[in-house]
């Protein structure tokens, strides 16, 4: 046969062949599969080896086939076709250098061999391809992996930061982290969005990352923003600062508050008006003259009073025995005795002798000045305890004059009755005793008159009772302020009648302004007539 007729042989055959249903896998669904010899490769091949023993798989065949496959873009076709040609260009070199039998051996294993080798050619590509794609996630995923166990941070939100912008960078194909990283610990979702930068490398971001993870609390604590403590504010069910003023604690404390304010004031104003009081000259030049008032003793010396005698102001001047031996003349000079003691006015014994009384608040020196006046200490008995005088007592100054000393008022220690009955006791004998001439009532200097004490001066204003005022216990206080107590005392009782001025001041322990005393009270006696 010649050339030609080869040809149409061989090409009606290919068309035949192109007509024949699709006996592959696919069905028919693909008819391009049919022809493009993945599959049918091998079996085409060995078709046309088998029905053209000529053709030897030549040239032309080839070209046919190719002919008939339909032009593909994929690259996978291509490649095999490339093995292919490699694979029939090997096979007739083989066939050309060998003898008979080697060649047809040759021929055999080789078509066996393009079999698999197509296959597994293409079936390596394919797995190749696969491997390729599989390889890559599963080291990406090593990589998150490496990176989250490299991480190892306390904090599981931090390393999941971490990883979650790996697998971003695996995803994106993208090596930068580092800025979003550095964005992500304030806003993960921000981070996903950024774009990364391709000139920061994986290296430089996971160095990062460590620096970063060497002090995730101080970021933790620098970087979150702290939240504000809300204020709790406690009552106290006890406080009542906040309590209005007219509730009842408040007034209460307030008044007395206000008591005290008052009280203050007034005894502030009170001393206040005291300091003020401009004593007259006479009452300033006897002070002086009698030395009156705390004193020192130095002072006393230079004045030339013995300090060594009790009572030493009591004395002369230069003398080296006591007042007494002077005043033996003088009724103070007579001896004291005691004679009656009465609770009640029917007790009051007879009155024989003019009487000179000694009133006035307990413990002010009643009977302390008893004992001064006649220098005769021991007679009356004395005590630091308010109340010790609890009874009139009547002493007898030799057969002339008789003294009496009067149970104190106001504080003592005694039953209310027994004091409410002292009190009425010294009201009637000063206001009904026959014979009395004369009732000292003696104020304490520091402390001045006192609301009793004026009630006893207003009863014997009442009874026309003769009283003199004496202050006692100067040597206590100030000389100005014994003569500013004087001037006081005497303003307040310029208008009283039975008031006999002046006001006599004197201090037992001292003996000041005693002998001023008993020169007043010895012209009661010389001139008191019953
Ligand atoms: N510093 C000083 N103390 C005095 C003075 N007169 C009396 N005393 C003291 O005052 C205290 C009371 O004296 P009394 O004489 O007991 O007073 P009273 O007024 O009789 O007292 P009753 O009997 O309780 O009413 C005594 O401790 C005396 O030593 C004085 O002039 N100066
Ligand atoms: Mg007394």
């Amino acid at each position: 046969m010649s050339a030609d007729a080869l040809r149409f042989k061989l090409n009606k055959k290919l068309k035949v062949g192109a007509s024949r249903p699709n006996n592959s896998k696919n069905g028919g669904k693909n008819t391009q599969s049919s022809h493009s010899g993945i599959e049918d490769g091998g079996k085409g091949k060995s078709k046309l080896g088998l029905k053209d023993k000529n053709s030897h798989t030549g040239q032309e065949g080839i070209d046919a086939k190719r002919k008939l496959r339909p032009m593909s873009s994929d690259r996978t076709r291509k490649r095999i076709y490339a093995n292919q040609e490699t694979d029939k260009e090997l096979v007739s070199y083989k066939k050309k250098t060998l003898s008979g039998k080697e060649r047809k051996r040759v021929v055999k294993d080789d078509s066996v061999k393009g079999k698999n080798s197509n296959a597994s050619s293409r079936s390596m590509w394919v797995s190749g391809k696969l491997d390729d794609g599989a390889s890559e996630s599963k080291r990406s995923s090593r990589k998150v992996k490496n990176a989250v166990k490299n991480a190892q941070v306390s904090d599981t939100t931090w390393a999941k930061e971490v990883a979650r912008n790996k697998s971003v960078k695996v995803n994106n194909g993208d090596t930068n982290l580092s800025k979003k990283h550095s964005r992500s610990k304030f806003g993960p979702s921000k981070g996903l969005d950024e774009k990364p930068s391709p000139s920061v490398s994986v290296s430089n971001s996971a160095k990062k990352n460590l620096r970063d993870r060497k002090s995730p609390d101080e970021d933790i604590e620098g970087e979150q923003p702290k939240k504000k403590s809300k204020r709790v504010i406690r009552i106290d069910p006890y406080d009542i600062s906040n309590k209005r003023l007219d509730d009842g604690i408040a007034i209460f404390e307030s008044t007395k508050e206000k008591k005290r304010d008052l009280e203050e004031k007034a005894d502030i104003s009170k001393n206040a008006q005291f300091r003020e009081i401009q004593p007259s000259p006479s009452i300033l030049s006897f002070v002086e003259d009698n030395l009156l008032g705390r004193r020192r003793l130095i002072e006393l010396q230079r004045a030339g009073y013995n300090t060594e005698l009790s009572a030493p102001l009591d004395n002369i001047p230069f003398s080296t025995s006591t007042e007494r031996e002077r005043i033996e003349e003088n009724v103070f000079r007579n001896k004291l005795t005691f004679f009656a003691a009465a609770k009640v006015s029917s007790s009051f014994p007879p009155p024989d002798l003019p009487e000179i009384a000694f009133a006035g608040k307990s413990n002010v020196g009643k009977s302390s000045l008893l004992n001064a006046l006649t220098r005769q200490w021991g007679v009356v008995r004395t005590s630091d305890k308010p109340g010790l005088t609890q009874t009139i007592n009547f002493f007898t100054l030799g057969s002339k004059l008789s003294l009496v000393d009067l149970p104190g008022y106001g504080f003592a220690y005694a039953k209310e009755e027994v004091k409410d009955a002292w009190v009425e006791l010294v009201k009637e004998y000063v206001s009904t005793r026959v014979g009395l001439k004369r009732v000292c009532v003696l104020i304490d200097t520091k402390w001045g008159m006192k609301p009793t004490d004026l009630q006893l001066i207003d009863l014997m204003e009442r009874a026309q009772t003769k009283y003199q005022i004496v202050l006692t216990k100067t040597d206590l206080v100030f000389p100005i302020d014994v003569a500013r107590r004087a001037t006081q005392i005497e303003e307040s009782l310029k208008a009283h009648k039975s008031v006999v001025q002046p006001v006599m001041m004197v201090s037992s322990k001292s003996g000041a302004g005693i002998r001023s005393l008993r020169t007043v009270l010895t012209k009661i006696a010389r001139f008191a007539k019953l």
